[in-house]
C-alpha cells in the first residue's frame, strides 16, 4: 500500500513479547509516540514526545527486516494517531499477525476486524480513571483481550467490580497484572485464587528477563 500518511514512531525493535495471551513469542514491536493520558506508574515515559516521522510504508520496511511473523503496535497511546488505523491493515495485509496495546482511552471503532486488540482499562491508581471509555466494551470482539494494571487491594476491588458489573470474562480474555515494583505478584496471585476469579495472572516476563531496559 502506498501511502502519504506518516507516523511518529518512537522505536521498532525485535524482543519476547512480555504481556498478553502471545507472552513468550518472539515479536516486532512498533512503538509510536505520543499519549494523552500519564498514568501514574507508566513504565514509557519516554515515549511520550521525540521520534522520527515515518511513512507507513518505510515502517513496514523496517518491520520486515526483522524477520518475525507477529508485530505488536504500542505507544505511547498508538490510536492517538488517526493514521494508527492505516498502519494495522498495513501490516495485516503483508502476512502479518497483529496485536494494538491501547489504553481503555480512545475509541477502537473502525478497528480492523483482524486486529487482536489488548486494551488497558485504567485503574484508580493510575490516576486516569475517568478516561475509561465504557462504550468500547460494546466493541470488543471475542479474540481481543482486556488487561487490568493493577496497584492495590483498592484497584484490585474496583477491577472485580468492573469484571461483574460488564459480564466481561464472558466476552473477552481477561487478564490481571500488578503493576512493576508496586504489588507483590504473588499477593495478586492469591488474591485471585480466593476469589476463583475467572482471568488471567500475568507478569511482564520482560522484566524479569532485562529489567527496565529500553528496546526490550
Ligand atoms: C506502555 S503501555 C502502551 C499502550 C497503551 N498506552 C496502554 O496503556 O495500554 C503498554 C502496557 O504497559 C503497561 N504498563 C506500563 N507501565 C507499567 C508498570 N509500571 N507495571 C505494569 N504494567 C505497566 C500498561 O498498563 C500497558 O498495558
Ligand atoms: N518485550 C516487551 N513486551 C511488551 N508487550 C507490550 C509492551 C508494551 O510496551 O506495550 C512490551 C514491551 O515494551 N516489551
Ligand atoms: S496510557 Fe499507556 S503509555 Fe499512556 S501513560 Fe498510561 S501506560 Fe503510559
Ligand atoms: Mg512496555
Amino acid at each position: 500500500m502506498k501511502t502519504r500518511d506518516r507516523l511518529r514512531v518512537s522505536e521498532i525493535f525485535a524482543s519476547i513479547q512480555g504481556e498478553s495471551t502471545t507472552v513468550g513469542v518472539p515479536t516486532v514491536f512498533v512503538r509510536l509516540t505520543g499519549c494523552p493520558l500519564r498514568c501514574h506508574w507508566c513504565d514509557t515515559t519516554y515515549a511520550f514526545s521525540g521520534g522520527d516521522r515515518l511513512s507507513i510504508d518505510e515502517i513496514l520496511e523496517r518491520v520486515a527486516a526483522l524477520g518475525l511473523s507477529e508485530v505488536c503496535v504500542t505507544g505511547g497511546e498508538p490510536l492517538a494517531q488517526p493514521a494508527c488505523h492505516e498502519l494495522l491493515t498495513a501490516l495485516l495485509d503483508a502476512g502479518h499477525r497483529v496485536s494494538l496495546e491501547t489504553s481503555g482511552a480512545i475509541s477502537i471503532v473502525g478497528l480492523d476486524p483482524r486486529v487482536r486488540c489488548v486494551m488497558d482499562l485504567k485503574a484508580p491508581g493510575s490516576g486516569e480513571a475517568d478516561k475509561n471509555l465504557w462504550d468500547n466494551l460494546q466493541h470488543l470482539r471475542a479474540h481481543d483481550e482486556v488487561k487490568f494494571v493493577l496497584a492495590d487491594r483498592t484497584d484490585y476491588e474496583w477491577a472485580k467490580d468492573v469484571l461483574e458489573r460488564h459480564g466481561l470474562a464472558r466476552r473477552a480474555t481477561v487478564l490481571f497484572s500488578p503493576v512493576a515494583g508496586s504489588l507483590p505478584p504473588a499477593l495478586l496471585a492469591e488474591w485471585i485464587l480466593a476469589d476463583r476469579l475467572p482471568v488471567r495472572f500475568q507478569l511482564q516476563l520482560h522484566k524479569i528477563l532485562w529489567g527496565d531496559t529500553r528496546g526490550k
